[in-house]
């Protein structure tokens, strides 16, 4: 993630630039005012007059200069948050299907809102607050040096201390805000399963344990917070004394070398000035530099998982089917000592048309998990005609396939758009899926017809519906392999004997069905029935009896 930051480094340096114009000029607009103070204190009115007015022109062309470094400030920042987030969702959409779905999905909301939250607070923005704090800084030892070169080591004496403090308590702060970090994974993940149970915990009286169990956690989270903030506030206080000791240090030398006459009360006065102008951006850096060092931690836990922890070399770009799928040899479990499927041999010829039945958890979706490549088999080969599924290219692969959920996925969008996903498809192809799908009186009977809005997960449309959609979803894509699982439990029997009787007659389209209904009349349409049992998968119903 740092190294996709890099982009963002013209803007950075943009920025730097214009900051550091900005405080070198305000650092010489300051000595000059010094200057026209002591004019002042020696009577030197004529003198007075014309300095003051270039000093006035001067002063006003910190106006501008402030503008645009307060443009280019936020420029670097919305750029930085901007690759941030693009380079995260850019490598979530690169995780493999299996190890996104195996893990709880609460982790990847919480980077996106917890964790990028705090890189902002605590990363983007301390490196802009430390920049621009060292261009002040510098202005200002150099307001101290036109004075008294000898007082600058003073101001050099404050960095090493203060970033001596920082580093001393970097380790603890680092530790505890990783932690907080998990708790904000747990707690996102917590709230999500609140809301997504809104109606059962109504409906069971369940908002006190649920209340007690929020109290408890959001309790936990913001202990943590506590943690943080008093040990930052410990580093603060400290660097803050020692501040504190050093300007009142240098005004007395100031103060003593004007008493003896080697100074002016001008030069005294810009000392002043320029040790408020070492100090303010010293606590700024003081407080970043802590807050930068924090964020290796979240980093590294936002790059974990990202992580994809299978991976298979994936060299083939183009597949066909050829004369289809088979499966040799292949056992798979979850667990590697856990088989769920072992020693399958089945093969599906392109073309035809295949259903898969089988008892609850006998491993159907299972097999269709496999053959849409979400994972590998751990033993045996699936083979794409002549080349192993293992080595093709997921995004070659999933351009020949169409799957069919009972699970359907609405995007708040047009009809048009749902059935589309936002391909091109003439008004003809759409009609013509919509028909083969059921849909067509769903959308004739509307004004609005395909450009009919569905809102937050098709909330608008019934279960049925939903799946019609995704029906013509796979019809549109023309997908020379179709792979349903479950996909009619929603439907009432008749339109789903329709529909399934609209697949079957598709020519040249292979079909895999995975389901528990199985229609009498529809059976001799299929060219074989498997069942999938006992970690094997036997033809139907010749065996059935012996794998029953
Ligand atoms: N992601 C997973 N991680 C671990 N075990 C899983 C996972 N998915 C399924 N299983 C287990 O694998 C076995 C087969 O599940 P699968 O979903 O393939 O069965 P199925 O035949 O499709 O069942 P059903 O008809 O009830 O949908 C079950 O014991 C299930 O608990």
């Amino acid at each position: 993630m740092l190294k996709r930051l890099t982009k963002v480094w013209p803007y950075l340096l943009m920025a730097v630039g214009f900051t550091l114009v900005l405080g070198l000029l305000e650092g010489y607009v300051m000595i000059q005012l010094m200057g026209l103070f002591d004019l002042a204190l020696g009577k030197q009115m004529e003198q007075f007059t014309t300095e003051s007015m270039r000093v006035m022109r001067l002063a006003l062309t910190l106006v501008p200069i402030a503008i645009i470094v307060t443009c280019t400030k936020n420029l670097y920042k919305r750029k930085a948050n901007e690759l941030m987030k693009d380079y995260y969702l850019e490598k979530v959409y690169a995780k493999n299907i299996s190890e996104f779905y195996s893990e709880n999905n609460a982790k990847y909301l919480s980077a996106l809102t917890n964790d990028f939250n705090t890189l902002e607070q605590k990363f983007i923005n301390p490196v802009y607050s430390i920049i621009d704090g060292g261009a002040v800084f510098i202005a200002g030892m150099w307001m101290i040096f036109t004075v008294n070169p000898k007082l600058v080591s003073l101001g050099l004496v404050l960095v090493v201390i203060n970033t001596g403090l920082t580093f001393l308590l970097q380790k603890p702060i680092t530790k505890q805000t990783t932690a907080r970090s998990d708790l904000f994974e747990g707690y996102t993940g917590y709230i999500k399963e609140v809301l997504s149970a809104f109606h059962i915990i109504r409906n069971n009286n369940l908002q006190e344990r649920i209340q007690n169990n929020f109290d408890e956690k959001s309790e936990t989270v913001q202990h943590r917070g506590y943690l943080i903030d008093r040990l930052l506030s410990y580093v603060y206080c400290m660097q803050n004394t020692v501040s504190n000791f050093m300007i009142l240090g240098v005004m007395g030398v100031a103060g003593y070398l004007a008493l003896q006459g080697e100074g002016t009360i001008g030069g005294v006065l810009l000392i002043v000035e320029g040790m408020f102008r070492i100090l303010g951006p010293m606590m700024m850096i003081s407080e970043a530099m802590p807050q930068i060092a924090t964020v290796g931690g979240i980093i590294k836990k936002i790059e974990a998982t990202l992580t994809n922890h299978e991976e298979t070399k994936e060299e083939i770009e183009h597949c066909e089917l050829g004369k289809g799928i088979s499966i040799e040899g292949v056992s798979f479990g979850y667990e590697k000592e856990q088989l769920i499927l072992e020693d399958v041999n089945v093969a599906f010829r392109t073309g035809e048309k295949y259903l898969i039945i089988g008892p609850s958890g006998g491993g159907k979706s299972t097999l269709l998990k496999l053959l849409r490549k979400y994972f590998n088999p751990i033993e045996g080969t699936i083979w794409m005609g002549d080349t192993p599924l293992s080595s093709i290219k997921k995004e070659a692969y999933f351009k020949q396939i169409s799957n069919i959920d009972q699970k359907v996925f609405i995007f708040e969008d047009t009809l048009r758009n749902n059935l589309t996903l936002y391909k091109t498809y003439t008004d003809e192809e759409i009609l013509e899926a919509l028909e083969k799908a059921g849909l067509a009186d769903f959308v004739n009977n509307h004004p609005d017809g395909l450009e009919r809005m569905l809102y937050d997960d098709g909330k608008n449309v019934s279960g049925g519906e939903k799946s019609r959609i995704a029906i013509a979803r796979a019809l549109l894509e023309k997908a020379d392999l179709i792979l349903l699982d479950e996909a009619f439990s929603a439907l009432d029997p008749a339109k789903a004997k329709e529909i399934e009787k609209s697949l079957l007659d598709l020519e040249g389209v292979t079909i895999i069905h995975v389901t528990h209904v199985l229609f009498k009349e529809h059976e001799k349409d299929y060219n074989e029935i498997y069942m999938v049992k006992n970690k094997q998968v036997y033809p139907y119903p010749k065996h059935a009896k012996q794998a029953s």
